[in-house]
């Protein structure tokens, strides 16, 4: 993990760094001046209510949409991408709200998606199956997803499990960022606790992770900052020590009255203004 020394303490830099950015669907401000850091190893949760402008903050960092204003930053390089290719060459990996897999694919063959390890060189290169249905197993337990049979169709996959190894897919390629935006379906616990898991397993290798949820109290759970929007514009940031369950749960309702207890705790702790 890339972490800078600042005197006693130690920041961590960030890997995406928002400055001032405005996304524009036609005459609509979908974002407008977002200014957000995503340092490595933490998990921010993006909280707003509908049309806040949380999937247009996804689809910014994955390579759908552009920002007109302000300034995109990965590991400290500017960057406007054209395309979601572009955004996952440079490190993030997306797990989509409606992830798709290819339901009559093998779980292995959705994990490589056709970047499957071959062996043998030039005419004699062929598929390394047994590399392939090992690696896949090896990336499922490592984000705590057991007993899944590689050769089984995708379609087998439940929500959670497909959102999981899309984190084991991300892990493997060596992706810097994860984004996540959580299914909109509720799911069922076990479910959630696999893919609240496999965020904690991102975090833990040191991925900055940006998770958007409607649930304040996983966000609660695994959130080291919680970025509220409003209307397209940052109502708030701030860090687990600041709120409690009950505070964002409250606080999600309203990026009012969440902008007025940020702007009392900033009162109160001024270096709060600075995150
Ligand atoms: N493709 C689009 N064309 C025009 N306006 C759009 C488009 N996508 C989003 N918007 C508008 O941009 C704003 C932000 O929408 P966005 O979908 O990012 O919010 P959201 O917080 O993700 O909402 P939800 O939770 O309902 O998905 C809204 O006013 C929305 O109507």
């Amino acid at each position: 993990m890339t972490t800078l020394a600042t005197g006693s303490t130690t920041a961590r830099l960030p890997v995406l760094d928002l400055r001032g950015v405005t996304v524009r669907y036609g005459n609509v401000a979908a974002l407008s001046r977002v200014t957000a850091t995503l340092p490595a190893g933490e998990i921010t949760c993006v909280l707003g209510e509908n049309g806040s402008g949380k999937s247009t903050l996804v689809a910014l960092l994955s390579g759908l949409a552009r920002h007109v204003e302000g300034k995109l930053m990965v590991d400290g390089e500017p960057v406007r991408f054209r395309s979601p290719r572009q955004a996952r060459a440079a490190g993030i990996a997306t797990v989509w709200q409606d992830l798709a897999v290819a339901p009559l694919l093998s779980v292995w063959r959705n994990f490589f998606l056709g970047a499957e390890p071959s062996r043998g060189h030039g005419p004699l290169r062929r598929l390394d199956l047994e590399r392939a249905r090992a690696t896949t197993v090896s990336a499922l337990a490592r984000v705590g997803v057991m007993g899944l049979d590689p050769d089984a169709p995708a379609s087998t996959l439940r929500p959670g499990e497909r959102q999981s190894l899309a984190i084991a897919r991300a892990l493997h390629f060596g992706a810097r960022a994860l984004v996540v935006d959580e299914p909109t379906a509720p799911l069922a616990v076990p479910q959630q606790t696999l893919l609240l898991q496999s965020i904690v397993t991102a975090r833990s290798q040191g991925l900055a992770v940006l998770l958007v949820t409607n649930t304040p109290r996983y966000a609660h759970l695994v959130g080291d900052r919680f970025l509220l929007l409003a209307h397209g514009q940052v109502a708030g940031t701030l860090t687990r020590e600041d709120v409690d369950v009950a505070d964002l749960t409250r606080l999600m309702a309203g990026g009012e009255e969440f902008s007025a207890l940020t702007a009392a705790l900033t009162a109160l702790h001024p270096e709060l203004g600075e995150r």
